[in-house]
């Protein structure tokens, strides 16, 4: 029988182990979305309505994150999905360490992979595979592709079908939001093979209830390193966007059928700095479960991704490197030994401005957003 991937039983502990202890997490306040007479409402993106490209700029650049509605995706099937991944979570440990990630993989169930760059533990488990494969990986945890198998395998089969178009859709909302014309989405080479070739990864994560849910963090503060990352929610918030000057950090919403749209550092790379990757983290709950499923849009793995010449102003030189996202993955372990951003690595030449007040945190080191006692300064 595999040995359990986490060490203690989240779901049955009655106390936070000093292990899982945060000790700087509230160091700066959280806040929720409607304080601040609207300073921190979370953007919301209405798809229906088109993506109004004015909305989507301004959300992307001032934020990196929105609140998506008129998606399309049927809320029965939402309610399937976290139906399911319910289901997957709650099966023994000895049967979800039949598919633990192993080191150096990509795919599997465990903790979230940034823990390595964490000393303390974060209260949660997760899974990633393929969205396009989930039937190869999957077997690892039902090797008899019975009922359950059958099941789960359908219903995320679905919800791939529903999110790629969701993400070529976004894609081309995201376009428009920078300014591209009709013929620059459909006929610009780079454009066209961003679309032709983006890939997709799930990684369903369960934040069990807490006994002292002020003590943990479901997970640590990071950004997302691909290019969207479009996340379906339980109606349980936990979801926290770093927000500057003041530091705080808001609470996402999360409104029965609505997804969040999440921007990865890659994006900031082919924006040319313009629409910015967000800073954020998940808390947990002291009542009730969470469930997030986070769909990761990005490169495929041997795509160099580098500015795209219609997100360079005229006279301006691109702000970052090409890099593709393997290699992008080994400059953050370094960035993260250096106290450094792997953004901030990547950088040629000086990105467009910024929003100064109130606007997404800076490509700075985790070690100095994080505060003493979160020692991640490894
Ligand atoms: C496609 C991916 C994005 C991700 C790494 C992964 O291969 C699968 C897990 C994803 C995740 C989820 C939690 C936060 C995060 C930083 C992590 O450690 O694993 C992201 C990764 C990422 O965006 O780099
Ligand atoms: O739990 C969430 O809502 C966020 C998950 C997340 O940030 C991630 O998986 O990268
Ligand atoms: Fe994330």
């Amino acid at each position: 029988m595999a040995a359990p991937v986490l060490d203690i039983d989240l779901r049955s502990a009655e106390r936070v182990p000093e292990t899982y202890a945060w000790a700087g997490r509230d160091d700066h306040p959280s806040v929720d979305s409607s304080s601040s007479a609207g300073r921190d409402a979370v953007p919301v993106v209405d798809l229906a309505a088109g993506g109004d490209p004015g909305a989507v700029a301004r959300a992307a650049e001032e934020w990196g994150a929105f609140l998506l509605v008129g998606h399309g995706v049927p809320a029965e099937l939402l309610a399937r999905v976290e139906e399911q991944v319910a289901r997957l979570f709650a099966l023994p440990a000895a049967t979800k360490a039949r598919a633990a990630r192993r080191p150096g993989e990509a795919n599997g169930y465990g903790r979230p992979p940034i823990e390595i760059r964490f000393e303390t533990l974060m209260w949660s488990e997760g899974y990633a595979f393929p969205a396009g494969d989930v039937r190869a990986e999957l077997r690892r945890v039902w090797p008899d592709a019975g009922d359950d198998y059958l099941r789960f395998c359908d219903v995320m089969e679905e919800y791939h079908g529903e999110m790629k178009a969701l993400g070529n859709k976004l894609l081309d909302v995201f376009f428009r939001a920078l300014g591209l014309t009709d013929e620059q989405i459909a006929g610009g080479e780079a454009e066209r093979r961003i679309r032709d070739t983006m890939t997709a990864t799930m990684h369903p994560i369960m934040y069990p209830r807490c006994p002292e849910p002020e003590r943990a963090l479901g997970l640590a503060v990071h950004t997302d390193s691909g290019f969207i990352t479009v996340i379906m929610q339980s109606p349980v918030p936990g979801l926290q966007l770093r927000r500057r000057r003041p530091d705080r950090w808001v609470t996402v919403p999360a409104p029965e059928g609505a997804l969040v749209v999440v921007l990865g550092d890659l994006f900031q790379v082919l924006t040319n700095g313009r629409f910015r990757s967000a800073l954020h983290r998940a808390v947990v709950s002291g009542e009730r479960d969470r469930i997030s499923v986070p769909y990761f849009l990005g490169p495929p793995h041997d795509m160099a991704v580098a500015p795209l010449a219609s997100a360079v102003p005229p006279g301006r030189k691109a702000a970052f490197r090409a890099v593709t996202w393997p290699e992008y993955a080994a400059v953050r372990d370094k960035a993260r030994r250096t106290d450094s951003s792997a953004l901030t690595m990547l950088k040629v030449a000086e990105e467009e401005e910024g929003e100064e007040d109130g606007g997404v945190a800076p490509n700075q080191g985790l070690a100095s957003l994080m505060n003493k006692g979160c020692d991640n300064n490894a």
